[in-house]
Order: C-alpha cells, then sequence, then structure tokens
C-alpha cells in the first residue's frame, strides 16, 4: 500500500496545530463529536431536497466507546459518512472544510448550525492520539474506506468493510509522558465530564455504555456493577426553548445544574434576539453574594456557546464590572470564531450583545425594584456595593446606568429609598439632599450634627458602607439635586435664633471663637457657633471636600495616605456649657484653655475619632472635677 505525503504547507500546519492551536487538550472530542453532528445534520438537509431521503430522528447518534487495554477511543456517528475522494480532500488537505464547503452548496437552506468551518477540527485528534484511524462509508455507497495517519509523516487509504453508512474514528491513545498523562482520557467519568462540559447541547443524542450499580440478584445488600448504553447530554438547550414552555422551576434547575451558585436565583431573564446579532441567553440576578465576591479571586463572565457548543467558559465582555454578579449563558451562531474556537476573531458582534446585554440587565433590576421591592431589597444588600463601586470607577461614567438603582436607608422611612423617592419626598424650599456617614446607622442617628435638619423635618439618608460617600461625591447631583453632607459647612438652612443676635454679640463671639482657635492650633481650621446642633454642645464639621468619614477610610487602607479632613469645631451656643465658657473667657482664661480642649475632645469622641492625647485628656477630667 502506497503512503501518500501532506503537501509541505500541510505538514508545518498540522506541527504547528498539534503544539500552539489549542490550549486544551481535552477539546479533541468536542471537534469530533462536533464533526459527527454535521455529518448527521448533512443527511437531515439533504433529505429537506431529496424525496428518496427520510430524515427519523431516532435513528442518527453519536456514541463514544473506549479500551482503557487497548487504549482505544472510539467516535461512531450514523453521519453522512465520506468516500474515498472526500477522505483524501477533507482529511488529506488541511484547512479545507468540507463543512464549510457543503454550507456553501446549499445557501439556501437554513444550515447555520453546521459548525464546522476551518476545516482542521479534526486534527486535534493528534492531541491525545498518536495513530488515528477512520472509517466511512458514505450515504449512498455501497464501498467503506479506512483513513489511517500516523501524524505528520501522512497517511494511508485503503478499502475496507462496514455495514452501515456513517463513520468510525478511533484514536490510539498517546503513552504518558512525563508531563502528560494520557490516560485520563480512557476513563470513563472523564470522558463524560468533556461531553458534558462542551457538548451537552448537541443536538443528536450522545451514547456511552455507563457503569451503573443495582442490587445482586437474590441478595438485600450486595451490589453489583452493570454497563448500561446512555445517552450523555441533554440535547436541547433550555435557551432554545420557548419561554411559554418553561417554569421557574426549570430555570432553578438549570441555575443548580450549572454551579452557577448554591443559591436559588432571585430572577433570571431569558432572551432571544434576532437582529443585526443573533443571540439566545439566560441571565441570573443571584440572591446571596459569593464567598469571594469582593476578592481579586473572582472572575466575571458568561458562558458562552457558538451553535450549542461551549466556547468560552466566563467570556468577561459580556458583562460590566458593575454588573459582574449576574451569572448565566449566551448562545449565538454570529461569532467571528478563531482557529481554535477558544477565542473571538472580532469582537464587534459581541460588544452588540455585550451592549444589549447590560441594558436587558438594567430593566430586569428596574423592574424587580418597582414590581417586587423585598426581592430588590435582597439583591440590593447581596449586590448594593458592586453598584456603588460601579458608579465610582471609571469617573462616574456609569452613572446612568446606575443612580437610579441605588438605595440608602432614609432617616424618615426607616428603610432603604431610591434617590427618585427621596426626590419626590423633598420639601419645597429644601436645596440639597442630605446624608450623613458613620460607621452603623444607631450611631447615626445619635449623630449631633443631624439634630437640626432632623427637627425641622428634612430627610437624611445614613452611609454605612466605606464606598457610599466617595460614590456619592462622584455623581455629585441627582437630578440636578446635589448632595450635602451633613458635616459640611453650609447646609443651606439658616437657624432662626442666629439672626436675633445683635452685631455687637455676634462681634464678642467671634471674638471668643479666635481665641478657642488659637488655644487648638493646628488642630482645626476654624471654630465656629452652630446652626446645626439643639442639645449637644459640639461638634466637628468640615470644610473642603474631604469628609472626617472619608479621611477615616483612606488613612485604614493598607498605604495610608494620611491625609487630613478640615476639621471645624462648632459650638452651640444655646447651650449652657456656652454660658459657661463664655464666663471663663471673660475671667479665668486658664479655665478657658481648659475647657477648650476638653470640648475639642468632645467633639473628637462623638465623631468616633480617638482622642489625641488621652492623659491630657483625664487630666484635663481631674482637674475640673476639683
Ligand atoms: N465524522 C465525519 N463525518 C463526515 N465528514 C467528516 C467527519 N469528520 C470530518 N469530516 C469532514 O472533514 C472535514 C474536515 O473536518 P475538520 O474537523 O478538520 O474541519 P471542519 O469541521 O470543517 O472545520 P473546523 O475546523 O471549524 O472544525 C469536514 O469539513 C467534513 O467535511
Amino acid at each position: 500500500m502506497e503512503t501518500k505525503q501532506f503537501k509541505a504547507e500541510s505538514k508545518r500546519l498540522l506541527d504547528l496545530m498539534i503544539n500552539s492551536i489549542y490550549t486544551h487538550r481535552e477539546i479533541f472530542l468536542r471537534e469530533l463529536i462536533s464533526n459527527a453532528s454535521d455529518a448527521i445534520d448533512k443527511i437531515y438537509y439533504k433529505s429537506l431536497t431529496d424525496d428518496s431521503l427520510t430524515f427519523d430522528k431516532d435513528n442518527y447518534y453519536i456514541r463514544v466507546d473506549f479500551d482503557k487495554d487497548k487504549r482505544i477511543i472510539k467516535i461512531t456517528d450514523t453521519g453522512i459518512g465520506m468516500n474515498k475522494d472526500e477522505l483524501e480532500e477533507n482529511l488529506g488537505v488541511i484547512a479545507k472544510s468540507g463543512s464549510l464547503q457543503f454550507k456553501k452548496d446549499n445557501e439556501s437552506q437554513d444550515n447555520h448550525d453546521i459548525i464546522g468551518q476551518f476545516g482542521v477540527g479534526f486534527y486535534s485528534a493528534f492531541l491525545v492520539a498518536k495513530k488515528v484511524t477512520v472509517i466511512s462509508k458514505a450515504l449512498g455507497s455501497d464501498k467503506a474506506y479506512k483513513w489511517e495517519s500516523c501524524g505528520a509523516e501522512g497517511y494511508t487509504i485503503e478499502e475496507t468493510e462496514k455495514d452501515s453508512v456513517g463513520t468510525e474514528i478511533i484514536l490510539t491513545v498517546k503513552d504518558n509522558t512525563e508531563e502528560e498523562n494520557y490516560d485520563e482520557y480512557l476513563g470513563e467519568y472523564r470522558l463524560k465530564e468533556i461531553i458534558k462540559k462542551y457538548s451537552d447541547f448537541i443536538r443528536y443524542p450522545i451514547k456511552m455504555e455507563c457503569t451503573e450499580r443495582k442490587l445482586k440478584e437474590g441478595s438485600k445488600d450486595e451490589y453489583e456493577d452493570y454497563k448500561e448504553l446512555k445517552t450523555i447530554n441533554s440535547m436541547v438547550p433550555i435557551w432554545r426553548k420557548n419561554k411559554n414552555e418553561l417554569k421557574d422551576e426549570d430555570y432553578d434547575n438549570f441555575y443548580a445544574d450549572k454551579h452557577y451558585g448554591f443559591d436559588k436565583p432571585l430572577s433570571h431573564v431569558h432572551i432571544s434576539v434576532d437582529g443585526m446579532v443573533s443571540y439566545n441567553a439566560i441571565l441570573y440576578i443571584p440572591e446571596q453574594t459569593p464567598y469571594d465576591f469582593y476578592t481579586k479571586e473572582y472572575k466575571k463572565g458568561l458562558e458562552l456557546y457558538s451553535n450549542g457548543v461551549m466556547i468560552m467558559n466566563k467570556c468577561e465582555e459580556l458583562l460590566p464590572d458593575y454588573f459582574s454578579f449576574v451569572k448565566g449563558i449566551v448562545d449565538s451562531q454570529d461569532l467571528s470564531l478563531n482557529i481554535s474556537r477558544e477565542i473571538l476573531q472580532h469582537d464587534r458582534q459581541l460588544k452588540l450583545i455585550a451592549k444589549n446585554i447590560k441594558s436587558k440587565i438594567k430593566s430586569e433590576l428596574e423592574r424587580m425594584l418597582k414590581n417586587d421591592r423585598d426581592k430588590y431589597e435582597k439583591f440590593y444588600k447581596a449586590f448594593g456595593r458592586n453598584l456603588k463601586y460601579g458608579i465610582y470607577s471609571e469617573y462616574g461614567s456609569n452613572r446612568d446606568v446606575l443612580e437610579d438603582l441605588l438605595m440608602f436607608y432614609s432617616s424618615k422611612e426607616d428603610k432603604l429609598v431610591t434617590l427618585a423617592e427621596y426626590l419626590e419626598r423633598m420639601k419645597e424650599d429644601q436645596k440639597y439632599i442630605y446624608y450623613a456617614a458613620g460607621e452603623s446607622l444607631d450611631r447615626l442617628k445619635k449623630l449631633p450634627q443631624t439634630e437640626m435638619l432632623l427637627d425641622k423635618g428634612y430627610e437624611i439618608l445614613y452611609f454605612t458602607e466605606d464606598i457610599d460617600e466617595f460614590a456619592i461625591k462622584m455623581l455629585m447631583k441627582y437630578k440636578e439635586k446635589e448632595f450635602k453632607s451633613v458635616s459640611s459647612n453650609d447646609l443651606g438652612i439658616e437657624k432662626e435664633e442666629d439672626k436675633d443676635l445683635s452685631e455687637e454679640d455676634k462681634k464678642e463671639n467671634d471674638k471668643l471663637f479666635e481665641e478657642m482657635k488659637n488655644v487648638l492650633g493646628d488642630k482645626v481650621k476654624a471654630v465656629r457657633a452652630s446652626k446645626r446642633l439643639k442639645n449637644y454642645p459640639v461638634c466637628l464639621a468640615n470644610d473642603g471636600e474631604l469628609s472626617i468619614e472619608m479621611e477615616k477610610v483612606l488613612n485604614a487602607m493598607p498605604n495610608n495616605p494620611n491625609v487630613k479632613a478640615e476639621r471645624v469645631l462648632e459650638v452651640n451656643m444655646n447651650h449652657d456649657v456656652f454660658n459657661a465658657l463664655k464666663n471663663s473667657y471673660e475671667n479665668d482664661k486658664e479655665k478657658f484653655g481648659l475647657y477648650t480642649n476638653l470640648l475639642y475632645n468632645q467633639a473628637l469622641l462623638i465623631e468616633g475619632l480617638s482622642v489625641g492625647d488621652p492623659l491630657e485628656f483625664t487630666n484635663d477630667i481631674c482637674k475640673i472635677m476639683k
């Protein structure tokens, strides 16, 4: 028998293929199964135009067998088969795709589903095989042929016997090397796992003899193994099914089967788009935060399929970072795949899909917020922080997508509210959206700075997460209304009592505050009369953009930038303490200094900051108790 040579380019290409196109050896099975599925599809398409052919789906299948001792994996199909010329052309010339040709020849039909296009997939068999044998009988032919090759050296073709139409691919698996364990592919569970992973939604049954257990006949506790031919793949992808046929339970089961999470998803979106780019997708909003969600280890992304064949486990490009919690799959026949089907060639289609998916997720979250508030709050507790990061990152450019999805705890409602709800309730004369930032709701509810605002009936949003104030600073405004911290210098409200003070009194007090500032030195930027205090003697406020809460967050970071907010000590002139202070100012400068320091330290404590010098502080207290 004559051994024919691959053409020189083919030799190089084969070498290239085996060593560099694919990153995962296991995809050889995906490629061979895809070819088998294409071969069955071809009979189906032929039957559409050829009356002598009938296509009964039940007669068509793909079968995978293995023999560990003989080191063989066999993939059998009942597809269209290949005659001698086709074996030569399709398997002897690398990068010649019979399937692509078939698609061209049958252009008028809807044959988009055929997977092959590059004419290289077959050779991935050499990733695991030292010898590949193909036995094929073409539809309409009474002769069968055997094609055999050990790789780059070439191939042989000879006539052989085969009963039925179709193809058998027999791989003689390579011997183990120090780096590679090829034995793993000669095991039932590994093969099943690879089939499930990549070929679960191939339309024809992929059968395999599986080991099952049963009670031994006549025994009550002894078991024995037996073999049963089983279909491994699910075949019809749930995302291609009609939405009306599916129940919530079906979607939940798919979520669990796919190991998207251990929780039950809060909601799902089933998308079927036919347009500039066609795709099907199922997206899930999970209920629980994955344990590694807010760490670098968490990888976002959706599963990506092309024609029911898995291409990528996590396609990052399909999700913006702020929706990284979304799980699910996308299947499109319009993707430009690269030759290994592991990465995508051009991302134009992908970008279109990603854009579409982004707006679908947004609409779904808005729907939940409007119609299913409890669910939305659950979602928000799990992933709200991520939305806020989304606002903060990229210089606030995602505000349009995200601002209406934000929620904060409201002083008025005692629950989470949206910014739109806040705006709706705003008083007519109210200039700003007020917020208070601190470490817990309990503390915030007692914060001196909020006294006057609450007393006047203004609603305050309580920020308890590190990111809150940073996100809001990036947002700056919501529907033309500026955000204002309760600690900021100008609250946009007048304290009526102040208007009653004479100019002379005001001047006198200013002198007193100046003197206090002298006592405190660099610790504060200024001392002022407070417009926001009612029952508390003092509080800290801040001038400038950096608040005391932000200072705390930034300085707690690993690279401690050592920033300092511009602190202003505010004094409540209606408090009894102020009279004592004034008295000391007029009569006892030493006492005045003591009081000033004490009041400043009190303000620090109220703010959740530590006093500068605890010993001095306790000594000061002792001094006034004596
Ligand atoms: N099981 C099979 N039955 C019938 N024809 C087959 C079979 N396997 C391969 N072929 C033929 O061999 C050709 C080459 O296969 P190969 O897998 O290398 O490329 P492809 O499937 O066309 O494209 P891709 O590289 O995108 O997979 C196919 O186009 C098809 O015509």
